[in-house]
């Protein structure tokens, strides 16, 4: 019932395949706009488990919160009004939710959950499998697995985030490893500006030793998706 349309990125399915030279993540997944709530496609929304619904709202509501409590606190860091970077935003942001499911995988050496990325994102809240470790972060060329905190959610700064803070915040490489033995879930939520609203460094943190490094732009999402089919960097492709 909640397959993804042929026409449509929200819905159930596997990686979805963009390019013929694609190696395909090792991942079914979920994909599902939260908000706004009135673009909600219920009907890809699963309606077993029969809480999914209740409680996948409710968890939207409190993620919203927090991230717009997070995004102000982020913005007095680096001396700025505290809703400098929600401003940005528009009136109308958006948060992605993506249900990853990890299937045993006999292959891990060569295989993963999901390829190294960087998120589009401004800020992505994860949820991890409190049982199974995969998520790795790249840090001056290696990669170190994030340990598992019970009843912690990982943040991540997005690639919108280091546009906005003029590059002051970085957004994080980061990938998903396999196990042989043991499947594994994850639960991501992006938080996008307005896809229709023009972003870019915050003024403030242009200066003479740290120039503006990121062009204005709007719909980072569709500038994401182009250049992950040509097997391009996006930041690098909005960088001055
Ligand atoms: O499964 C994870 O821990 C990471 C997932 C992820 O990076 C993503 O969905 O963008
Ligand atoms: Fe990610």
């Amino acid at each position: 019932m909640c397959f993804r349309p042929e026409d449509d990125v929200e819905g159930y399915g596997n990686d979805p395949i963009l390019s013929d030279k694609q190696i395909l993540d090792w991942s079914d997944r979920l994909l599902l706009k939260l908000v706004p709530e009135d673009t909600r496609k219920l009907h890809l929304w699963p309606t077993n488990p029969t809480q999914f619904r209740e409680v996948v709202s409710g968890y939207s509501d409190e993620l919203k919160r927090i991230v717009e409590a997070l995004m102000k606190a982020m913005a007095r860091c680096v001396g700025l009004e505290e809703d400098c970077f929600l401003k940005q935003y528009g009136g109308k942001e958006m948060m992605m939710s993506r249900f990853n499911h990890y299937p045993v995988c006999p292959r891990p050496d060569v295989v993963l959950g999901v390829k190294a990325h960087s998120d589009g994102s401004g800020v992505t809240v994860l949820l991890q499998d409190d049982k199974v470790e995969g998520l790795q972060i790249l840090k001056e060329g290696r990669w170190y697995g994030v340990p598992i905190i019970p009843h912690a959610l990982v943040v991540n700064v997005g690639d919108q985030m280091q546009i906005m803070s003029n590059g002051i915040f970085k957004s994080p490489m980061h990938r998903a490893a396999v196990s042989a033995t043991r499947e594994r879930y994850s639960l991501a939520v992006f938080h996008l500006p307005d896809p229709e609203v023009e972003i870019g460094p915050a003024q403030d943190l242009v200066t003479k030793e740290l120039p503006q490094q990121y062009r204005n732009l709007k719909n980072y999402s569709a500038i994401n998706f182009d250049c992950f089919q040509k097997g391009e960097i996006a930041l690098d492709s909005v960088k001055i």
